[in-house]
């Protein structure tokens, strides 16, 4: 039975072939190939095969190896001893990376029992830690499962309402109580001239 299926741009000229791999071995490829009198590759090691391919052996795995886990059961695993993490759509077992983990265990921890996809690339992870999931990747994870991301509903626009209460009127009374005194004092002032 062959492990790995491929798509891959012939070596040559570029069209899409099929392959399928074997353990180390490719064992089967469209007849491709061979129409043309070149089978040379049916002897390539799976590694070198993939050097060439530029396909990481991770992007290979066949769907029928993939489990299939609620998101139920992944957010059980949250603990130190015992971390399950969901990034773009695979699930990753990383307890035995928790002391290791650059970021340190809490982070990984803090991104439990949700999809850590944002958390993961916020941090703007490097190749070389993207190629380490491989080690610890155990399926998929089934997106109908997963809550409804929490929508931002912005605060209610407050609407307009004049404000009525008492201190709203003392606050025009010392306004316009100093006015009145002035008006009232040019009025005295103007009778008191006359007479
Ligand atoms: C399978 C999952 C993960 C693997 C294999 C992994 C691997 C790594 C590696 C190798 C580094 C060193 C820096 C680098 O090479 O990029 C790193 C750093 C870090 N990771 Fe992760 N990581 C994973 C998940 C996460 C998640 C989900 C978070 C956030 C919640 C996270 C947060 C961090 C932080 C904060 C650093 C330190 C960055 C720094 O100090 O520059 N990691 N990780």
């Amino acid at each position: 039975m062959c492990n790995f299926k491929i798509l891959q741009g012939c070596f040559r000229c570029h069209k899409k072939i099929v392959a399928y791999i074997r353990s180390t071995w490719l064992c089967k490829q469209s007849s491709h190939h061979r129409e043309r009198g070149f089978d040379a590759t049916l002897s390539l090691r799976k590694d070198l095969y993939l050097r060439r391919s530029g396909i990481k052996p991770f992007s290979l795995r066949m769907a029928s190896d993939r489990k299939l886990h609620t998101f139920e059961e992944v957010a059980k695993h949250n603990q130190t001893k015992d971390c399950w993490l969901i990034i773009s759509g695979k699930v990753y077992d990383v307890t035995p990376f928790m002391e290791d983990h650059p970021g340190g265990d809490e982070v990984l921890l803090s991104a439990t029992g949700k999809d850590a996809t944002n958390d993961f690339e916020d941090v703007g992870h490097s190749d070389s830690a993207r190629d380490m999931m491989e080690k610890y990747y155990i399926g998929e994870i089934d997106a109908s499962t997963v809550p409804l991301k929490r929508t931002y509903i912005p605060p209610q626009q407050a609407q307009y309402n004049p404000d009525k209460t008492p201190e709203f009127v003392i606050k025009i009374l010392q306004f316009l109580v100093p006015l009145l005194i002035l008006g009232l004092a040019f009025v005295v002032r103007h009778y008191t001239k006359k007479e």
